[in-house]
């Protein structure tokens, strides 16, 4: 949806409006969510808009069907997003769950509440996280992961050098969007991290 949104005409006659104004919608915040981000870890707020973290955004647009047998399947498989960050938008049927200290916790739904992951190019704390198959459904649920879009891009991302200190060194290797998608993509959903192929 960003930064070159499809043309309306691209998009189903029923569902036409609202995908572009909620996605309009989320650009925004997730302008103002890096802002803080960046506010939070002690650097210009613009910090991490300027190095290209609200950029790109795609939607994901889940739909899961209810299960007859939930204990036997998975809805999504264990993962950290391909992105910076994600804002998440689920619905009241739940499912969701995240790696906390080894153990699976649920994230309830809430009325009106999103739910922000970091993602694996931050190269901090991705979260880990899984949608379990539930046997009331369907479970809808629109992932707004913010990246630096579709197109490829030479640039080279890393350690944020105001941040590395002698208490605080360097964790992951340099790496561009592109080569970090290859290794994702190329490793698939297996419920290991990416980002441990780039520790130092
Ligand atoms: O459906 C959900 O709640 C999670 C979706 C998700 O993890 C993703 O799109 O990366
Ligand atoms: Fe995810």
């Amino acid at each position: 949806m960003a930064p070159d949104p499809p043309a309306l005409v691209e998009f189903s006659a029923c569902c036409r409006e609202i995908p572009t104004e909620y996605s309009k919608e989320m650009k925004k915040f997730g302008d103002l969510l890096f802002q803080l981000l960046s506010e939070a870890l002690g650097l210009r707020s613009d910090h991490l808009r300027e190095i290209g973290c609200v950029e790109g955004m795609v939607m994901g647009c889940h739909y899961y069907p209810a299960c007859p047998q939930p204990k036997l399947t998975i809805g999504l498989g264990k993962h950290s997003d391909l992105d910076f960050a994600t804002i998440l938008l689920q619905d009241h049927i739940g499912g969701l769950e995240v790696l906390h200290w080894n153990q699976w916790v649920d994230v309830p739904y809430s009325f009106g509440g999103l739910v922000i992951n970091i993602g694996d190019l931050l190269q901090y704390i991705s979260v880990e996280h899984r949608v379990v198959a539930k046997s009331v459904g369907p479970r809808v649920s629109i992932a707004s992961l913010f990246g630096t879009g579709l197109s490829p891009n030479p640039k080279i991302y890393g350690p944020i050098k105001e941040l590395v200190s002698e208490d605080n060194p360097l964790i992951y290797k340099e790496t561009t969007m592109q080569n970090y998608g290859a290794r994702y993509f190329e490793k698939g959903l297996d419920g290991s991290s990416t980002l441990l192929q780039f520790k130092l």
